[in-house]
């Protein structure tokens, strides 16, 4: 148990962060597998709330792959990757919309009015906040070029408008943000959420991009927890990323932290949402934890 001394040396540690974050945007990215556990649910739900309540903009995107992946299933349409992106072709983008825009946006919105914050659901294709076109994935052939390769209704994003967004911060809301695009002609695209909120963070001059996943960070050996990168340059993500060391879905998760370190956020942080309110301890402890993507 700890001491009251040591309870009040916790809230004195966050007081620099408080005070660094207060009045600025965060953009936190929730999904995957830690997103199927209704306790962590929760504990991120109230730290998300508690952010907004020491003075911090939290913007929440939220994913969805393993809930997609359970609908399909039920509907029996089968569904493939190609580098971390979901094949999309139109019945599967019926799926992707319903399942995201119609049920986790708004569980999570209710979830938050239920712990006492104040949400309002999105998604890109509300009041032009993400406008998108087709996606053509680079895949590497036999020969080692990369080959534009079509996988149907994903989205690249083209522009994001964050007025909406940022209204409702200024207002005290915390939007909460499913990544879907309107292509030109209002059709709808499958976006990866880590790339939205990539792209959210930059348009909104963010100061700090946080993606929750269900591992501990980025791993130099997969199979040994030990080899958290702590601390990765943009310089040696692409290494990483030709060595098969980064693979899979951590590959958008990476490249939208390098695009949002260039674009000006200011600093990105992939961490472990199957720990219990591992935001809090991101954001308002000196050591953070995860992997943090650095200049
Ligand atoms: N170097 C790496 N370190 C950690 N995880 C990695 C690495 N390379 C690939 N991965 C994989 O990336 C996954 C995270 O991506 P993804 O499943 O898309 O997450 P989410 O669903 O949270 O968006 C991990 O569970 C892991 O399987
Ligand atoms: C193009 C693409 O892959 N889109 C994702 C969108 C949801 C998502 O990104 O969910 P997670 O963050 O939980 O993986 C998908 O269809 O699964």
């Amino acid at each position: 148990m700890l001491t009251a001394l040591e309870k009040a040396g916790i809230l004195v540690e966050a007081l620099p962060y408080i005070k660094k974050l207060s009045g600025k945007t965060v953009v936190i990215k929730y999904g995957g597998n830690a997103m199927l556990n209704d306790e962590l649910k929760e504990a991120v739900m109230t730290d998300v709330i508690l952010m907004k309540y020491v003075g911090i903009k939290p913007v929440l995107v939220h994913g969805g792959g393993p809930e997609i992946n359970g609908m399909l299933q039920r509907v029996g349409l089968q569904s493939t990757f190609v580098q971390g992106m979901r094949v999309t072709d139109q019945a599967t983008m019926e799926i992707v919309e319903m399942v995201l825009a119609g049920k986790l946006n708004k569980e999570i919105v209710a979830m938050i009015q239920r712990f006492g914050g104040q949400a309002v659901g999105l998604s890109g294709r509300d009041g032009g906040l993400i406008k998108a076109k087709k996606r053509f994935e680079l895949v590497k052939n036999e020969a080692g070029d990369r080959v534009p390769t079509d996988i149907g209704f994903v989205g690249d994003v083209v522009r994001i408008q964050p007025d909406l967004v940022r209204g409702l911060t200024e207002q005290g809301y915390i939007p909460v943000i499913a990544p879907i695009g309107a292509g030109d002609h209002g059709e709808a695209y499958n976006i990866n959420a880590d790339v939205v909120a990539g792209e959210l963070a930059q348009a909104l001059e963010a100061d700090k991009l946080i993606l929750l996943t269900d591992v501990e960070g980025i791993l130099r050996d997969r199979h040994d927890l030990g080899s958290l990168i702590s601390s990765l340059r943009i310089g040696d993500v692409e290494d990483l990323v030709e060595q098969g060391v980064i693979s899979g879905g951590m590959i958008p998760k990476v490249h939208c932290c390098v695009q949002a370190i260039e674009g000006g956020v200011g600093s990105t942080h992939i961490i472990d949402g199957r720990i219990q309110h591992s935001l809090l301890l991101e954001v308002f402890t000196e050591k953070g934890i995860g992997t943090m993507v650095v200049k």
